[in-house]
Protein backbone atom coordinates (compact mmCIF):
# COMPACT_ATOMS: atom_id res chain seq x y z
CA UNK A 1 0.00 0.00 0.00
CA UNK A 2 1.27 3.14 -1.08
CA UNK A 3 1.46 5.51 2.21
CA UNK A 4 2.22 9.35 1.77
CA UNK A 5 3.20 11.46 4.58
CA UNK A 6 3.31 15.31 4.16
CA UNK A 7 5.89 16.73 6.40
CA UNK A 8 5.37 19.93 5.18
CA UNK A 9 6.29 23.02 7.92
CA UNK A 10 2.40 24.34 7.31
CA UNK A 11 0.68 20.94 8.09
CA UNK A 12 2.88 20.35 10.85
CA UNK A 13 2.26 23.42 12.45
CA UNK A 14 -1.44 22.58 12.70
CA UNK A 15 -1.39 19.40 13.29
CA UNK A 16 0.86 20.83 16.61
CA UNK A 17 -2.31 23.15 17.35
CA UNK A 18 -4.61 19.52 17.26
CA UNK A 19 -2.04 17.58 19.39
CA UNK A 20 -1.73 20.22 22.66
CA UNK A 21 -4.70 19.21 24.70
CA UNK A 22 -5.00 22.94 25.67
CA UNK A 23 -6.39 23.86 22.23
CA UNK A 24 -9.89 24.28 22.41
CA UNK A 25 -12.85 23.02 20.47
CA UNK A 26 -13.21 26.06 17.58
CA UNK A 27 -9.57 26.13 17.40
CA UNK A 28 -9.28 22.79 16.62
CA UNK A 29 -11.92 22.45 14.30
CA UNK A 30 -10.04 25.46 12.81
CA UNK A 31 -6.25 23.50 12.51
CA UNK A 32 -8.25 20.47 10.53
CA UNK A 33 -9.88 22.63 8.56
CA UNK A 34 -6.57 24.10 7.08
CA UNK A 35 -4.69 20.86 7.28
CA UNK A 36 -7.17 18.74 5.33
CA UNK A 37 -6.79 21.33 2.45
CA UNK A 38 -3.58 20.74 2.23
CA UNK A 39 -3.98 17.00 2.37
CA UNK A 40 -6.73 17.71 -0.65
CA UNK A 41 -3.86 19.53 -2.01
CA UNK A 42 -1.70 16.92 -1.72
CA UNK A 43 -3.64 13.86 -2.33
CA UNK A 44 -4.86 15.55 -5.72
CA UNK A 45 -1.51 15.53 -7.16
CA UNK A 46 -1.62 12.52 -9.21
CA UNK A 47 -5.54 13.05 -10.39
CA UNK A 48 -5.85 12.47 -14.17
CA UNK A 49 -7.32 15.65 -15.72
CA UNK A 50 -8.44 16.41 -19.28
CA UNK A 51 -8.12 19.45 -21.75
CA UNK A 52 -10.62 22.08 -22.92
CA UNK A 53 -10.64 25.14 -24.90
CA UNK A 54 -11.00 28.70 -23.33
CA UNK A 55 -10.45 32.25 -24.14
CA UNK A 56 -8.29 34.32 -22.04
CA UNK A 57 -9.12 37.95 -22.47
CA UNK A 58 -5.92 37.98 -24.68
CA UNK A 59 -6.07 34.69 -26.96
CA UNK A 60 -7.42 30.93 -27.33
CA UNK A 61 -5.72 29.15 -24.63
CA UNK A 62 -5.69 25.59 -23.42
CA UNK A 63 -8.09 24.80 -19.90
CA UNK A 64 -7.45 21.85 -17.16
CA UNK A 65 -10.04 20.40 -15.06
CA UNK A 66 -10.04 17.05 -13.32
CA UNK A 67 -11.19 13.92 -15.46
CA UNK A 68 -13.27 12.39 -12.72
CA UNK A 69 -13.86 14.27 -9.65
CA UNK A 70 -13.98 11.84 -6.62
CA UNK A 71 -16.72 11.19 -4.46
CA UNK A 72 -15.80 12.38 -0.45
CA UNK A 73 -16.74 10.35 2.12
CA UNK A 74 -16.16 11.51 5.37
CA UNK A 75 -16.27 8.70 8.25
CA UNK A 76 -19.25 10.41 11.08
CA UNK A 77 -18.43 11.81 13.36
CA UNK A 78 -14.74 13.08 13.39
CA UNK A 79 -14.28 13.22 9.48
CA UNK A 80 -17.54 15.95 9.30
CA UNK A 81 -14.55 18.17 10.52
CA UNK A 82 -12.28 17.72 6.75
CA UNK A 83 -15.63 18.09 4.23
CA UNK A 84 -15.65 21.23 4.27
CA UNK A 85 -12.36 21.80 3.31
CA UNK A 86 -12.30 19.21 0.89
CA UNK A 87 -15.31 20.05 -0.74
CA UNK A 88 -13.84 23.94 -1.18
CA UNK A 89 -11.16 22.29 -3.09
CA UNK A 90 -13.20 19.85 -5.05
CA UNK A 91 -16.39 21.63 -5.58
CA UNK A 92 -17.56 19.43 -8.27
CA UNK A 93 -17.54 16.70 -6.28
CA UNK A 94 -20.28 14.69 -4.28
CA UNK A 95 -20.67 13.53 -0.87
CA UNK A 96 -21.59 10.39 0.77
CA UNK A 97 -21.81 9.36 4.60
CA UNK A 98 -20.86 6.55 6.49
CA UNK A 99 -21.18 6.37 10.67
CA UNK A 100 -19.28 4.23 12.49
CA UNK A 101 -18.64 4.50 16.03
CA UNK A 102 -16.05 2.51 17.63
CA UNK A 103 -16.45 -0.25 20.57
CA UNK A 104 -14.73 1.05 23.50
CA UNK A 105 -14.02 -2.88 25.17
CA UNK A 106 -14.17 -4.50 22.34
CA UNK A 107 -12.35 -2.09 19.62
CA UNK A 108 -14.58 -2.74 16.55
CA UNK A 109 -16.18 -0.31 14.68
CA UNK A 110 -20.06 -0.02 14.84
CA UNK A 111 -22.32 1.07 11.63
CA UNK A 112 -24.98 3.14 12.23
CA UNK A 113 -24.82 4.91 9.14
CA UNK A 114 -24.30 4.29 5.39
CA UNK A 115 -25.67 6.92 2.58
CA UNK A 116 -23.74 6.17 -0.73
CA UNK A 117 -23.94 5.57 -4.16
CA UNK A 118 -25.29 2.03 -5.00
CA UNK A 119 -22.59 1.88 -8.19
CA UNK A 120 -19.09 2.78 -7.27
CA UNK A 121 -17.29 1.81 -10.46
CA UNK A 122 -15.37 3.81 -12.36
CA UNK A 123 -15.78 6.56 -9.38
CA UNK A 124 -13.00 7.48 -7.47
CA UNK A 125 -13.11 7.99 -3.50
CA UNK A 126 -11.51 9.90 -1.57
CA UNK A 127 -12.06 8.84 2.69
CA UNK A 128 -11.94 11.63 5.10
CA UNK A 129 -11.20 10.39 8.70
CA UNK A 130 -8.72 11.92 11.20
CA UNK A 131 -7.29 8.92 12.65
CA UNK A 132 -6.33 5.69 11.51
CA UNK A 133 -5.64 3.44 14.84
CA UNK A 134 -6.69 -0.16 14.93
CA UNK A 135 -7.48 0.30 11.72
CA UNK A 136 -10.84 -1.68 12.07
CA UNK A 137 -12.67 2.07 11.47
CA UNK A 138 -11.61 2.56 7.95
CA UNK A 139 -11.22 -1.24 6.68
CA UNK A 140 -14.94 -1.22 7.82
CA UNK A 141 -15.65 1.75 5.73
CA UNK A 142 -13.45 0.70 2.80
CA UNK A 143 -15.09 -2.69 2.35
CA UNK A 144 -18.12 -0.92 2.00
CA UNK A 145 -16.66 0.92 -1.35
CA UNK A 146 -15.33 -1.88 -2.75
CA UNK A 147 -18.44 -4.06 -2.17
CA UNK A 148 -20.16 -1.48 -4.53
CA UNK A 149 -17.74 -2.00 -7.10
CA UNK A 150 -15.35 0.71 -5.94
CA UNK A 151 -11.69 0.53 -7.38
CA UNK A 152 -9.51 3.40 -6.59
CA UNK A 153 -9.78 4.70 -3.06
CA UNK A 154 -7.50 7.60 -1.13
CA UNK A 155 -7.87 7.46 2.99
CA UNK A 156 -6.91 11.08 4.17
CA UNK A 157 -6.03 10.98 7.53
CA UNK A 158 -4.17 13.56 10.24
CA UNK A 159 -2.98 10.98 12.27
CA UNK A 160 -1.98 7.10 11.36
CA UNK A 161 -0.70 4.33 13.92
CA UNK A 162 1.59 1.26 12.79
CA UNK A 163 -1.08 -1.35 13.45
CA UNK A 164 -3.62 0.51 11.18
CA UNK A 165 -1.24 1.04 8.18
CA UNK A 166 -0.99 -2.90 8.63
CA UNK A 167 -4.00 -3.62 9.11
CA UNK A 168 -5.84 -1.58 5.37
CA UNK A 169 -2.59 -2.74 3.87
CA UNK A 170 -3.08 -6.81 4.59
CA UNK A 171 -7.00 -5.80 3.97
CA UNK A 172 -6.44 -6.26 0.04
CA UNK A 173 -8.25 -3.54 -0.48
CA UNK A 174 -7.87 -0.89 -3.56
CA UNK A 175 -5.82 2.03 -1.44
CA UNK A 176 -3.84 4.56 -0.91
CA UNK A 177 -3.03 6.65 2.67
CA UNK A 178 -2.39 9.98 2.49
CA UNK A 179 -1.36 11.32 6.29
CA UNK A 180 0.10 14.06 8.45
CA UNK A 181 2.02 11.87 10.14
CA UNK A 182 2.70 7.97 11.27
CA UNK A 183 2.62 8.15 14.85
CA UNK A 184 4.88 5.25 17.21
CA UNK A 185 2.02 3.06 18.39
CA UNK A 186 -1.36 2.98 20.22
CA UNK A 187 -1.65 2.62 24.17
CA UNK A 188 -3.34 -0.37 25.91
CA UNK A 189 -7.06 1.68 25.50
CA UNK A 190 -6.00 1.41 21.44
CA UNK A 191 -5.89 5.44 21.31
CA UNK A 192 -2.81 6.78 19.24
CA UNK A 193 0.52 7.62 21.37
CA UNK A 194 1.68 10.79 21.24
CA UNK A 195 -1.62 11.25 19.27
CA UNK A 196 -4.61 14.32 19.65
CA UNK A 197 -7.01 11.91 21.96
CA UNK A 198 -10.64 11.50 20.43
CA UNK A 199 -10.87 13.37 17.21
CA UNK A 200 -14.94 13.49 17.59
CA UNK A 201 -14.63 14.72 21.16
CA UNK A 202 -12.28 17.31 20.21
CA UNK A 203 -14.58 18.57 17.63
CA UNK A 204 -18.18 18.04 18.95
CA UNK A 205 -17.59 17.24 22.79
CA UNK A 206 -17.79 13.99 24.47
CA UNK A 207 -21.69 12.15 24.80
CA UNK A 208 -23.13 9.73 25.52
CA UNK A 209 -22.82 6.31 23.37
CA UNK A 210 -26.49 4.81 22.72
O1 LIG B 1 -8.81 2.74 13.72
P1 LIG B 1 -9.83 2.55 14.81
O2 LIG B 1 -9.29 1.78 15.98
O3 LIG B 1 -11.10 1.94 14.29
O4 LIG B 1 -10.15 3.98 15.42
C1 LIG B 1 -10.32 5.10 14.60
C2 LIG B 1 -11.73 5.59 14.62
O5 LIG B 1 -12.03 6.17 15.89
C3 LIG B 1 -12.56 7.48 15.69
O6 LIG B 1 -13.94 7.45 15.58
P2 LIG B 1 -14.88 7.09 16.84
O7 LIG B 1 -15.23 5.65 16.82
O8 LIG B 1 -14.28 7.65 18.08
O9 LIG B 1 -16.21 7.88 16.49
P3 LIG B 1 -16.46 9.46 16.47
O10 LIG B 1 -15.87 9.95 15.19
O11 LIG B 1 -17.94 9.57 16.52
O12 LIG B 1 -15.79 10.05 17.68
C4 LIG B 1 -11.91 7.92 14.42
O13 LIG B 1 -12.57 9.01 13.83
C5 LIG B 1 -11.90 6.67 13.58
O14 LIG B 1 -13.09 6.48 12.84
O1 LIG C 1 -6.38 7.99 19.25
C1 LIG C 1 -7.52 7.77 18.80
C2 LIG C 1 -7.95 6.47 18.45
C3 LIG C 1 -9.20 6.29 17.94
N1 LIG C 1 -10.01 7.36 17.79
C4 LIG C 1 -9.61 8.62 18.11
O2 LIG C 1 -10.38 9.59 17.96
N2 LIG C 1 -8.38 8.78 18.62
MG1 LIG D 1 -14.50 9.35 18.80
Amino acid sequence: MDVHVIDHPLAQSRLTAMRDARTDSATFRAALHELTTMLVYEAARSFPVETYPIQTPVTDAEGTRLANPPLLVPGLRAGLGMADAALGLLPESSMGFVGLARDEETYEPRAYMESLPRDLSGLPVLVLDPMLATGGSLEHCCRLLADRGCTDITVLCVLAAPPGIDRLARSGLPLRLVTASVDAELNDRKFIVPGLGDAGDRQFGGMPRF
